[in-house]
């Protein structure tokens, strides 16, 4: 796919809903008794999966132009599935939903996609199987393809090794199922949209420092959820408003979540001219974003950030590719399981434009400034890779092509629609 150049970015765009939220409104909806209404879900790929999931197991979910209905059946209303899970291309589905499959009077097997079959399960079978439960890697290599069967779970007090929502959302959900009360503590906080969701939805979970702990056997009642504009895809044109010469765009109703919102606090310290309008505190924070070309500078990102701005890493190390001076990103380990090792094919991608950058054991060293021209990316078929590169696309010298650049459908299935809505 080849990238066209834009310039004088202008205008308003409301980007898809958010991810993370949606897959969760589907799965609580799904264990409430009662009809969960949904507005700006994301219809990516991945969310999609988790709906399949869910119907597959006795859940009456009606798709509509302009909201989903998820008619749930109560925490214990699911039914076994007579077919595999197929969770696509997923990590949240499979962590998340693995969780709540631990807990159920019946067994279920999950597979999917080439990449979800290399993710690492390991991290989620530790504590499911401390707890009780019974779940199998059926390949004996600590990924899916999984086997879980449904057993009665004991409570636990969670040490998480890594700082992941999905390790602490998937324990949380099998909190629900166990015989006391269940904690998880994590190096870093990681996103809490489970833990806000859930209490809305009438459970009772509490979070001190980086614990976060949840009562079991909660009634959850449908409600209704508006699904903020997932800040990730809101990265994307964050990032080529500050960089295309004579922008000024305004990214509408983007979740401000604080532990969402590290690269709004990155974008800060390189010298973005951001500005937040209309913020709103009820339910998930939200704002409209204004953003003007800016000229940007390096910075270090390491530390108790990281969490807060995982997936947009690679926009972020392109950024710095652009930016004058040196950027150093460290502490984010995390990169190398998810859809593909981002530290090894963001510093492929850059490399091939021209950039100055270093791969680390735990992140990049990218020296900026150095002229970017056009080249052919692997986007090894990760949804953030292609993403990121078309932005780097818009603006480099000559012509960028991006290999399997439709697998932006994950998360933003009109990506390049909106990419090209903005400019010249
Ligand atoms: O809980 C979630 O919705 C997510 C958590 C993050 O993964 P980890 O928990 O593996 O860090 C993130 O990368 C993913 O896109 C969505
Ligand atoms: C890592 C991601 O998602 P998941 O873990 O759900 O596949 C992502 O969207 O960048």
């Amino acid at each position: 796919m080849e990238i066209k150049k834009q310039t004088n970015l202008r205008g308003e765009l409301t980007v898809p809903g958010d991810k993370s939220i949606s897959h969760r409104a589907v799965m609580f909806g799904s264990l409430a008794q009662g009809t969960t209404k949904i507005t700006h879900f994301l219809e990516g790929a991945d969310c999609l999966s988790t709906i399949s999931c869910f119907r597959k197991m006795g859940i009456d979910i009606e798709r509509n132009a302009s909201e989903i209905l998820v008619h749930g059946k109560g925490l214990h209303g699911l039914s076994a599935p007579s077919e595999t899970l197929d969770v696509g291309n997923s990590g949240t589905t499979t962590r998340l939903i693995s969780g709540i499959l631990a807990g159920q009077s019946f067994t279920s097997e999950l597979n999917g996609d080439a990449s979800i079959q290399s993710r690492p399960m390991k991290r989620i079978m530790t504590p499911l199987l401390s707890m009780g439960a019974d779940i199998v890697s059926l390949r004996g290599n600590g990924c899916a393809p999984l086997r879980i069967t449904g057993k009665s779970l004991h409570a636990a007090h969670y040490q998480s090794p890594v700082a992941s929502a999905q390790v602490k959302s998937c324990v949380l959900l099998a909190g629900m199922y166990a015989d006391g009360i269940t904690s998880v503590t994590e190096p870093v906080l990681s996103r809490n949209h489970t833990e806000i969701m859930l209490n809305y939805f009438g459970a009772n979970v509490t979070s001190q420092g980086t614990t976060a702990s949840i009562e079991p056997e909660p009634v959850l009642n449908g409600r209704e959820i508006k699904v903020p504009g997932d800040i990730s895809s809101a990265a994307y044109f964050i990032a080529a408003g500050l960089l295309t010469p004579g922008s000024e765009i305004l990214l509408k109703n983007v979740g401000i979540n604080p532990t969402r919102d590290g690269m709004l606090r990155v974008c800060k310290a390189m010298g973005a001219d951001i500005t937040l309008l209309n913020a709103s505190t009820e339910g998930e924070p939200t704002a409209d974003l204004l953003i003007r070309t800016s000229s940007l500078h390096g910075t270090t990102v390491e530390g108790e950030i990281i969490p807060t701005l995982i997936d947009e890493i690679p926009m972020i190390a392109v950024m710095a590719a652009f930016a004058e001076g040196t950027t150093v990103i460290r502490d984010a380990q995390e990169l190398k399981v998810k859809e593909s090792d981002r530290i090894a094919v963001v510093t492929e991608g850059l490399k091939r434009m021209g950039a100055d950058i270093q791969p680390t054991d735990d992140g990049m060293i990218i020296h900026g400034g150095k002229p970017l021209h056009g080249a052919e990316i692997n986007s090894y078929l990760d949804h953030r890779i292609a993403m990121s590169f078309a932005v780097a696309g818009t603006i480099c010298d000559g012509t960028l092509t991006i290999k399997d650049g439709d697998c932006v459908k994950i998360s933003y299935p009109e990506f390049y629609e909106d990419l090209y809505s903005l400019g010249k």
